[in-house]
């Protein structure tokens, strides 16, 4: 079914009829629900027409892009929430959306058929649904009304809408102050209730986000009635500064308190709510390994179950938990450490939308939860890009260590003599070039959490057995000192390799490989996974910007594509194919890598990679085979590619190569990449080419 819009003096319809009778009918029909009053608020406060609609409103490209800028705590905020949104949702014929306060369409997560299907009426980034611009619908309404609202098919005030049903939220600031709207908007008009539930839980986890990123310098404080709840989307929770002060709190913080309002709670004392202090609340919590600690309210029986840590952003703090936002919190989400030891900052993790819908990664993920709960180590094999270090951080988030530090080296980044130092820390003066105060190694930095040991097989052999050591005896002894430290952590480890064959061949310790593979888990590559649609729409969203969508040619194109180098390469693909379209649907020409690798053989070693990992060929090798790029462009090309980072890189490649098949016509390319000349031409000047060519004619 298309969806058709009315030009605007189309003669009044039966629904406008209505909408008119039920508003100067004195609204008899309708009680003053949150519709009704929509509907006159549209006729005699913004002086709307039912029988007259509008075009839609979009607003451009240039003045889109400043309100992101303007609203980009929020838009980083809901990001990974609207896509987990909209892959519970399941269904295709529905768009997740975020409105600033004005209606401004600032994100929207959908498939590319409905986004085809709905542009036309103004659902896309950019389109403006105010009440006073679209009239009654679901992101306008529930900004007029300040409150959640569902408008079905037949609720919206103008015809061109009745097609459509909308349910939408406010998201708040921690000031408490409505920021954004967010809705589903959906060919169906079932299940609403259900829908505003999960709205309001995104919208609640959207919030918490905020608060993280806007009090990153304040220690956070979780609590709850019940323990279980406590890292959870109903957690209470407060931003609380140095001081003992409170800076902001959550909706489940006020409830669980008893007040109303920020008001009630800003500028108070943790000892005015609590019967504790800061410092008190971060000593029991460090010494009970940030598990949640009992205290009670200030005057009163009440019992609550609390943590508190250390700002986000102190050196001393390390990864969170997933916790309330099933993520790691923006800006590094971090928390101070067991037993008030100062640690160093834990690697960040990416901020991706982890996908594991196929049925066997799920259950390989289920068993490694529980195998690792139990203290087990987990091995996990699989070919490079497969995921393997995601995984891993998805263990260590669920596991019962999720509260420590998820710890990870690559064995095969670090140069041999370096590894030791790493993994096992040293004191001061244990070498030339030693830092004076000396350094705490991974091992010991991973105490109370999870050391993962990346490229296992590139491990020196003396150093396995220095591993084996630490693995057996639980303690660890750094560079140039006798003393030992207690260690305590999970082991996961991970290789490309077949480290069986390694042992067989001498290289490998055989003692070592049994006890790292307490259980060994096979990931397996993208091309034999079957969650690859919801991994492509979810990476999208992630790596391609908001308004990245895909045409159905592309999609087609990514699902047949064989990915030798798995999903980290599917991720460069989708981010060049992104950057490429500049904002348009991404088409076949945006992905030219794929046209490439199509017509080679399905061999690692032969595939040139878009990433330009090492995977066999070097980046677009294949491409430079067929057409020898001008002395102009080679000539300065190393330069250019040093001074961009590796996305750019990666586009500027892709970019010669479109340049040189059109033999330099800058027209031809800018058709083929459905883009404008001039975008065309400020891509070639930011992407450093020199475009000594003069343009030919077609
Ligand atoms: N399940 C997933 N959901 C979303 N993105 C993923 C997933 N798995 C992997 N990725 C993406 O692919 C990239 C490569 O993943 P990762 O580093 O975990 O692979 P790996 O197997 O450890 O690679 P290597 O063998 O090179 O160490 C990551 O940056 C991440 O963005």
């Amino acid at each position: 079914m298309v969806l058709t819009v009315r030009n605007a003096g189309h003669p009044a319809d039966a629904h406008a009829n209505r909408v008119l009778e039920v508003v100067r009918g004195g609204f008899s029909e309708r009680s003053d629900d949150v519709v009704t009053l929509s509907w006159i608020r549209c006729l005699n406060q913004y002086n709307l027409r039912p029988d007259k609609p509008r075009d839609p409103a979009v607003m451009g490209r240039v003045l889109l892009e400043e309100r992101r800028v303007r609203h980009a705590a929020v838009l980083e905020c809901a990001r990974y929430e609207m896509t987990t949104l909209y892959q519970q949702l399941a269904d295709t014929e529905m768009a997740v959306l975020l409105t600033d306060t004005d209606g401004v369409i600032l994100h929207m997560v959908s498939s590319p058929e409905f986004a085809a299907e709905v542009g036309p009426l103004g659902l896309r980034a950019g389109g403006i649904w105010s009440e006073t611009e679209a009239g009654t619908n679901g992101m306008g309404t529930c900004l007029a009304a300040a409150s959640p609202v569902c408008v079905r098919r037949e609720d919206h005030f103008y015809t061109q809408f009745t097609q459509l049903t909308c349910s939408a939220v406010p998201v708040c600031d921690p000031a408490g102050n409505i920021v954004a709207a967010l809705d589903v908007t959906s060919r169906s008009s079932l299940m609403q209730q259900h829908l505003l539930v999960l709205l309001t839980m995104t919208a609640r986890m959207i919030e918490n986000r905020l608060i993280d990123h806007q009090f990153r310098n304040a220690h956070p404080l979780h609590f709850h009635s019940r323990p279980e709840f406590v890292y959870t989307l109903h957690e209470g929770k407060l931003a609380v500064d140095d001081d003992g002060r409170v800076l902001a709190a959550n909706r489940s913080a006020l409830f669980q308190l008893g007040l109303q309002s920020m008001d009630e709670i800003r500028s108070r004392r943790i000892e005015d709510l609590f019967q504790t202090s800061l410092p008190d609340m971060l000593q029991r919590s460090a010494s009970s390994s940030f598990h949640p600690v009992v205290t009670y309210r200030t005057n009163a029986a009440s019992r609550f179950f609390a943590v508190a840590r250390r700002p986000a952003s102190t050196a001393d703090a390390l990864s969170l938990p997933s916790s309330a936002s099933g993520m790691p919190s923006p800006g590094g989400a971090s928390m101070a450490l067991a037993k008030g030891k100062a640690r160093p900052v834990a690697r960040r993790a990416p901020a991706v939308a982890r996908v594991f819908e196929d049925p066997r990664l799920a259950a390989q993920l289920e068993v490694a939860r529980r195998v690792i709960a139990r203290g087990t180590p987990v091995l996990l094999c699989g070919e490079t890009g497969s995921g393997k270090e995601v995984f891993a951080r998805s263990l260590h988030e669920s596991s019962p260590q999720a509260s420590g530090a998820f710890v990870a080296i690559n064995c095969a980044s670090l140069p041999e003599a370096l590894i030791e130092s790493e993994l096992f820390g040293y004191c001061a003066g244990a070498f030339t070039g030693a830092q004076k105060a000396g350094r705490r190694g991974k091992i010991q930095q991973a105490d109370g959490g999870t050391l993962f040991l990346d490229e296992i097989a590139d491990m020196p052999l003396e150093l396995q057995s220095r591993l084996l050591r630490v693995l057996d005896e639980r303690r660890v002894t750094p560079l140039g000192t006798e003393e030992s430290h207690a260690v305590d952590f999970q082991l996961i480890s991970a290789s490309h390799r077949h480290l069986p064959t390694l042992v067989r061949e001498g290289r490998f310790r055989e003692d070592l490989y049994y006890r790292l593979a307490g259980i060994e888990v096979q990931l397996p590559p993208l091309r034999e996974r079957t969650d690859k649609l919801a991994l492509i729409r979810g990476m999208l969203a992630t790596e391609g910007g908001s308004d990245a969508v895909l045409s159905a040619e592309a999609e087609r194109m990514l699902m047949a594509h064989s990915w030798p180098g798995n999903v980290r390469q599917l991720g460069h693909v989708l981010r060049t194919a992104a950057a490429l379209a500049d904002g348009e649907p991404i088409t076949r020409a945006h992905l030219p890598a794929l046209a490439v690798n199509l017509h080679a053989p399905h061999d690692a070693e032969h595939v040139p990679q878009v990433g330009g990992e090492r995977l066999g060929a070097a980046p677009m090798q294949a491409a430079d085979a067929q057409t020898a790029a001008p002395h102009n462009a080679q000539h300065d090309d190393a330069h250019a590619s040093a001074r961009l980072n590796p996305i750019q890189a990666n586009e500027r490649q892709l970019l010669l190569q479109m340049l040189e098949q059109h033999r330099w016509n800058v027209s031809n390319v800018a058709k083929a990449l459905d883009i404008s000349r001039n975008t065309l031409y400020r891509k070639i000047h930011k992407l450093q080419i020199e475009v000594s060519h003069p343009e030919q004619s077609a």
